[in-house]
């Protein structure tokens, strides 16, 4: 599978916010957005996943088949928001991402193992503390198979020992043949991956 960007440019209320954005990613591989606040990292990544429309330029996957005829259809988007009901049980969320997401992977209860919050699934999940909540939301990365992981800000909020744990559970996805694009601040533990570093257009 491949990801293509050809001079991609994305805009916001009408406004250009980024132009001329261009990589390719092949399976295994991850790219690591950087740049300013405002430089347009989120908007890129919201492109990518197909919430706001591709204003210039050419975004397409190959290799996708017929599991993942799109890009869309082949991510999982992790924003800044964890995209989680406040009022249902953190094992409840996990399951409508699941069933909405198709491609069964893990269950609820060994994805939230597997991001060290077993124990905690009956709980709404307004009741969990920020690391918690952003653990429980990576967790949704893992119920269903997506080889296309788009992370904004994704270990904000997360202490040390989360923070080396989701380095691992990346590097797991690409060793799989999964491509990830990670816009932060912060150094994610991606050695190789490549870089694009966005600049604000004044
Ligand atoms: N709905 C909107 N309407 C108009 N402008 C918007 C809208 N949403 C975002 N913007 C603008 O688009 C620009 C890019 O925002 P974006 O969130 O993509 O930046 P970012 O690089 O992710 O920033 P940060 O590092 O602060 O998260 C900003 O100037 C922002 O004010």
């Amino acid at each position: 599978m491949r990801l293509i960007a050809e001079n991609l440019g994305g805009e916001r209320g009408g406004e250009a916010v980024f132009s001329g954005i261009g990589f390719a990613l092949e399976k295994g591989q991850a790219l690591i957005v950087t740049g300013p606040n405002g430089a347009g990292k989120s908007t890129l990544l919201r492109v990518v996943a197909g919430l706001l429309p591709v204003a210039a330029g050419r975004l397409l996957i190959e290799g996708g088949h017929a599991d993942f005829p799109s890009v869309a259809s082949a991510c999982h988007y992790l924003g800044h928001q964890n995209a989680m009901k406040m009022a249902l049980s953190v094992v409840e969320n996990l399951r409508f991402w699941r069933d909405f997401a198709g491609a069964d992977f893990l269950s609820a209860e060994e994805a939230l193992e597997t991001v060290g919050l077993d124990g905690i699934g009956h709980l709404p999940f307004g009741y969990l503390s920020t690391g918690q909540r952003r653990r429980a939301a990576i967790a949704k990365l893992l119920v269903s198979r997506r080889p296309l992981w788009l992370l904004d800000e994704p270990t904000a909020g997360l202490d040390k020992a989360s923070e080396g744990r989701f380095g691992e559970l990346m590097r797991k996805h690409c060793g799989e043949g999964g491509i990830i694009i990670a816009a932060t601040h912060l150094p994610l533990g991606l050695e190789g991956a490549q870089a694009l570093v966005m600049g604000r257009v004044e």
